[in-house]
C-alpha cells in the first residue's frame, strides 16, 4: 500500500484547514488539547488527523489509532468518513468507539483476569438502574447512611483491588455488598456501565500484560468532546495509557459541557493538559452556520464564557426571513397545529423533512404522542430517535454494525439499480472476510458472494409482499447467509450471545414496523433510515448532529424551569440547541404552560424577535 509523504498530503472532502488546525493536525510527537466553538469542525479535524497519521504511516501497521466518542453514532460518523478516505487496510486501524464500547470490549475479552469477587459470568446483561432500583438495594442491604446518589458515585468511582487508593472501609464494604448483589441477587448477573468502566480500569492497571498490549497497539487516542469526559472514564484512559507511550488528541468546547450531573469533570481540559503535557490549539471557524446566526451564538457564548473569541462564519445563508425567533402561542393545542402547519408548509416548499429537527429539554416521548399524529395527518412522519426497538435506542441501532451489513444487501434486493448500496455491501463484505483491494482473487471472490447474496434476497422480496410479518425471514436470510459465526467474529461488540441478539431483535422490530402499510421494501428500507422523517430528540442526543432547521420545543418558565443565568450547566444546554442549526433556529413558547423567559429574552435582545403565531411564514 502506497504512502504519502507528509509534506505532500492534502485534506479530502474538504477544500480547506484552518492555520491552527494545521498545527493541530501536524503535532504529532505531543498530544494537542483543541478547544474550539460549535461547527468549528472538531469531530472533521479528527477524521482528517486520522487520514493524515495513516495515509503517510505515522501511524504504521499494525500500530493502530482508538477514537472514542460519546454516542454510538457519533463514533460511527467518524469511523465511515475514515473509511471512505482511506484505502481499507488503513481504515481498518482505525478504531472508533464509545467509552462504554471500549470498557466493555476489555471486560468481554479479558473477563477471565477479573478477580473472582467481582468476575461477572459470560452471560452478564447490562442494566441501568433508576434511583429507586438503587433505593430498593440501599433498603434490602439495611444501608440508611447513604442515598441513591451516594450510592452510584461509590459505584462509580471506588477502585477494584487497588489498597493504596485510601477508600474508607465502610463505603468499600458497600462497594462489595453492592457487587455481590448485582452478580449473584438474581438468577441472571447485572453489571452496569459504571461498573464495567470499574473492571476496564482493573484490567488494564492491575494486569501487566494487558496493559501493555492496549498500550502498544494505540499510540495514538483520538477523544471526541472532551468537555464531557467523567472521572471514571479519564482514570480508565490514564490507568491504560501515558505520556511516553501515547500521543492524545482531544477535542471539545467547554460551552457545551452538558453532562455535568453524569459527573463530566469541571476542569477536564486542565487535568487533561497536565497529565499529558498537552499542547493547547484554540480554532476560529464556524463552518456549519452562517454569520447573521453565528452573532446569536456568540451572545450565548460570552455570556457562558465573557472572554470567549468570536467565531467567523464559513456556513452560506440560503434563507429569507428570520432566522432565530420565539413563536408565541396561545394553547398548547395551537402550539401543536401551528408547529405541525409549519413543518408541512417546509417540507412543501422542498426542505427534506430529516432536516428539520425538533428538540425538547426532555420527555420526547410526550411529545411524540401529540405532535406525531398532527404531523401524520399532513403526510409527514415524525421519528423519535430515542426510542427504542426491543432494548436498543433506533439511534443506536441504525449504528450499528449489523445495520451497516444488511441495509445495503436489503437495497440490492428491494431497487434494481442502486451502485451506491452495491459498494456499501461489497465493502461490508470484504470487511468480514477481511480481503484487501490488492488481493484480486479475493476481490473476485467477493464479488461474487455479494452477488449471491443479492439473488437469494430479491428472491425473497419479490415473493414476499412489503408486510410486518416478513421482516423477520429477510432478516434470517442473509443472517444465515452470511453467517452469524462470521459476523459476530469480526464484530468484538458482538461476541456475547446477549448483545447479538438484543441487535438482530431490534433491527427486526423496526423493520417490521416500517414494512407495516409501506407500498414497497425500498420505502419500508427508506423509513428505516430515517429519510423524509422530521427527527424528534433530546437535547443530549442532538450532540455533534446538524441540520437546515432546528426548531426548539418549549422555550418557557415551565417546559424549561431550571435555565437561569447562574445555571451554567442549562445555559449550555440552550447553547447546544441553538448552535445544531446551519440556518435558522426556532423556539415555541406556549402562554397556557408557563410564562416567558425575560432575562433570556433581554439577553438575546433584538436578534431574536417574539412572533406571535398568525405571522409565523
Ligand atoms: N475544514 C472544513 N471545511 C469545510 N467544511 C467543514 C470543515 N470542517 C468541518 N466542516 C463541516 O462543518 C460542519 C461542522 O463540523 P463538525 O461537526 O466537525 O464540527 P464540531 O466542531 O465537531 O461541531 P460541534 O461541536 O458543534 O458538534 C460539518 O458539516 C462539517 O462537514
Amino acid at each position: 500500500m502506497s504512502l504519502v509523504r507528509p509534506e505532500d498530503w492534502v485534506p479530502q472532502g474538504i477544500e480547506e484547514l484552518e492555520d491552527r488546525a494545521w498545527e493541530a493536525l501536524r503535532e504529532t510527537d505531543r498530544s494537542v488539547c483543541v478547544t474550539a466553538g460549535a461547527g468549528a469542525g472538531k469531530t472533521e479535524f479528527l477524521a482528517q488527523k486520522a487520514s493524515y497519521l495513516l495515509q503517510t504511516g505515522l501511524c504504521l501497521a499494525p500500530k493502530r489509532i482508538l477514537a472514542i466518542s460519546f454516542k454510538r453514532d457519533a463514533a460511527e460518523t467518524l469511523s465511515a468518513r475514515v473509511r471512505k478516505r482511506c484505502p481499507e487496510g488503513q481504515a481498518r486501524r482505525f478504531v472508533s468507539l464509545t467509552f462504554d464500547a471500549f470498557a466493555k470490549g476489555l471486560v468481554d475479552q479479558f473477563r477471565m483476569a477479573v478477580p473472582v469477587q467481582y468476575r461477572p459470568p459470560a452471560n452478564y446483561e447490562i442494566a441501568f438502574p433508576t434511583n429507586d432500583a438503587l433505593n430498593d438495594f440501599l433498603m434490602r442491604a439495611g444501608i440508611h447512611n447513604i442515598n441513591a446518589q451516594q450510592l452510584a458515585r461509590i459505584i462509580a468511582h471506588v477502585r477494584i483491588g487497588d489498597a493504596d487508593q485510601g477508600a474508607p472501609a465502610n463505603l468499600q464494604a458497600i462497594f462489595d455488598e453492592y457487587w455481590n448483589d448485582q452478580l449473584h441477587g438474581r438468577p441472571t448477573a447485572y453489571l452496569t456501565f459504571p461498573m464495567i468502566n470499574r473492571l476496564a480500569e482493573y484490567l488494564v492497571r492491575a494486569n501487566r500484560r494487558i496493559h501493555a498490549a492496549i498500550r502498544m497497539t494505540y499510540p495514538v487516542i483520538f477523544l471526541d468532546e472532551f468537555q464531557d469526559t467523567q472521572r471514571a472514564q479519564f482514570e480508565l484512559l490514564t490507568s491504560a495509557f501515558d505520556k511516553d507511550h501515547n500521543t492524545f488528541t482531544a477535542v471539545g468546547d467547554d460551552k457545551q459541557r452538558i453532562m455535568g450531573w453524569a459527573g463530566a469533570m469541571p476542569n477536564g481540559f486542565e487535568v487533561y493538559t497536565q497529565q499529558f503535557d498537552a499542547r493547547p490549539i484554540s480554532l476560529l471557524l464556524n463552518w456549519r452556520s452562517h454569520t447573521d446566526l453565528v452573532a446569536i451564538q456568540h451572545i450565548v457564548a460570552q455570556s457562558i464564557d465573557p472572554n470567549v473569541e468570536h467565531a467567523v462564519a464559513r456556513g452560506e445563508k440560503t434563507v429569507d426571513g428570520h432566522v432565530c425567533a420565539i413563536w408565541d402561542f396561545g394553547s398548547e393545542e395551537e402550539e401543536i397545529e401551528g408547529l405541525a402547519g409549519w413543518i408541512a408548509e417546509q417540507v412543501g416548499d422542498g426542505i427534506p423533512a430529516h432536516e428539520l429537527a425538533v428538540l425538547v429539554r426532555n420527555r420526547p416521548e410526550r411529545l411524540e404522542k401529540e405532535l406525531g399524529p398532527a404531523l401524520a395527518e399532513l403526510g409527514v412522519p415524525l421519528r423519535n430517535v430515542a426510542r427504542n426497538v426491543g432494548s436498543i435506542a433506533i439511534q443506536d441501532l441504525l449504528a450499528e454494525e449489523l445495520s451497516e451489513l444488511l441495509l445495503p444487501l436489503l437495497r440490492l434486493g428491494a431497487e434494481k439499480r442502486n451502485p451506491a448500496a452495491w459498494s456499501l455491501a461489497q465493502e461490508q463484505l470484504r470487511r468480514l472476510e477481511a480481503i484487501s483491494l490488492d488481493d484480486d482473487l479475493g476481490l473476485q471472490r467477493s464479488a461474487a458472494r455479494t452477488e449471491a447474496l443479492v439473488k437469494s434476497i430479491r428472491a425473497y422480496i419479490t415473493s414476499h409482499d412489503p408486510r410486518a410479518a416478513n421482516a423477520v425471514g429477510a432478516v434470517a436470510l442473509l443472517i444465515e447467509e452470511i453467517g452469524e459465526a462470521v459476523i459476530r467474529r469480526v464484530t468484538p461488540s458482538y461476541t456475547r450471545n446477549a448483545d447479538f441478539a438484543r441487535v438482530v431483535e431490534g433491527f427486526e422490530l423496526l423493520l417490521s414496523e416500517c414494512l407495516g402499510d409501506a407500498d414497497s421494501w425500498s420505502q419500508a428500507l427508506d423509513r428505516f433510515e430515517g429519510r423524509n422523517q422530521v427527527p424528534l430528540m433530546t437535547i443530549h442526543k442532538s450532540k455533534g448532529m446538524e441540520f437546515h432547521t432546528v426548531v426548539f420545543f418549549g422555550l418557557d418558565s415551565n417546559s424549561w424551569w431550571s435555565l437561569t443565568p447562574n445555571k451554567m450547566e442549562e445555559m449550555n444546554s440552550f447553547f447546544v440547541a441553538l448552535t445544531r442549526a446551519k440556518q435558522r433556529a426556532f423556539f415555541t413558547n406556549c402562554r397556557d404552560r408557563g410564562g416567558r423567559i425575560n432575562w433570556l429574552e433581554s439577553l438575546l435582545g433584538a436578534h431574536v424577535p417574539r412572533i406571535a403565531s398568525e405571522d409565523i411564514a
